[in-house]
């Protein structure tokens, strides 16, 4: 059965095609008549429930979004669900790390402590949905450093590593991040419900 992927971040795309490796994928490009949907909620899972749903009812098919973001423990949370548009522009990641840096200027290093999170649904054309969560935690440093990943990973330091997570190869990545956890807790329910109908 083909599962609609529900996001049109091409750094997303790439990790979940792997992470969902053996589910049948097509992208949101295959539906150029779908419009993006207005991410209004205010937590990860409404938003993630928002972007399934309303792609599962438009492409007729079950669809998998993905909402995630970086949490800044001294920005009480923030940028969170307005990671993406932070700097005032959707997906516009250098300015977003560029404000974010600024912002942390004056805390001292040891203070930068953050984590990902990521909120994976699942919806069915029928309105049912499932949500599974992952995150990771880690600190902030504050130049960039490496070329793989997207968004906020060139600052990004998980705990227990040196490098950033644009530094780790994608493998590695996938292995230990929000987008790896969260997917991997999704896929057998994606499976019991697709399959069994349960
Ligand atoms: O592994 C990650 N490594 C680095 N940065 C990340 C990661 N995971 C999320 N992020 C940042 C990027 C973006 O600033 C925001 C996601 O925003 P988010 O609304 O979920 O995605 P989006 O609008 O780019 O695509 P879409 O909504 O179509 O799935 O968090
Ligand atoms: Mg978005």
């Amino acid at each position: 059965m083909k599962i609609v992927l529900a996001t049109r971040n091409k750094g997303k795309i790439a990790e979940l095609r792997r992470i969902l490796d053996g589910f049948d994928i097509v992208g949101l490009e295959e539906f150029p008549e779908i419009e993006d949907v207005v991410e209004t909620g205010v937590t990860f899972e409404e938003n993630a429930l928002l972007k399934a749903v309303a792609v599962a009812k438009a492409a007729g098919l079950p669809a998998v979004a993905d909402d995630s973001g970086l949490c800044v423990d001294v920005l009480n949370g923030m940028p969170g669900v307005f990671s993406a548009r932070w700097s005032g522009r959707h997906g516009a990641d250098e300015a977003n790390i560029d404000l974010l840096l600024a912002q942390v200027g004056d805390v001292p290093d040891h203070l930068l402590t953050a984590y990902f999170a990521c909120c994976a649904a699942l919806a069915l054309p029928t309105g049912e949905t499932r949500v599974a969560v992952g995150t990771l935690p880690g600190s902030l440093i504050r130049e960039r450093r490496g070329a793989h990943g997207f968004g906020y990973d060139p600052i990004f330091v998980p705990d227990g590593d040196v490098r950033t997570t644009a530094e780790l190869s994608p493998g590695e990545k996938d292995a230990i991040s929000h987008r790896g956890r969260a997917f991997r807790a999704l896929a057998p329910i994606v499976t019991e419900l697709l399959v069994t109908g349960a």
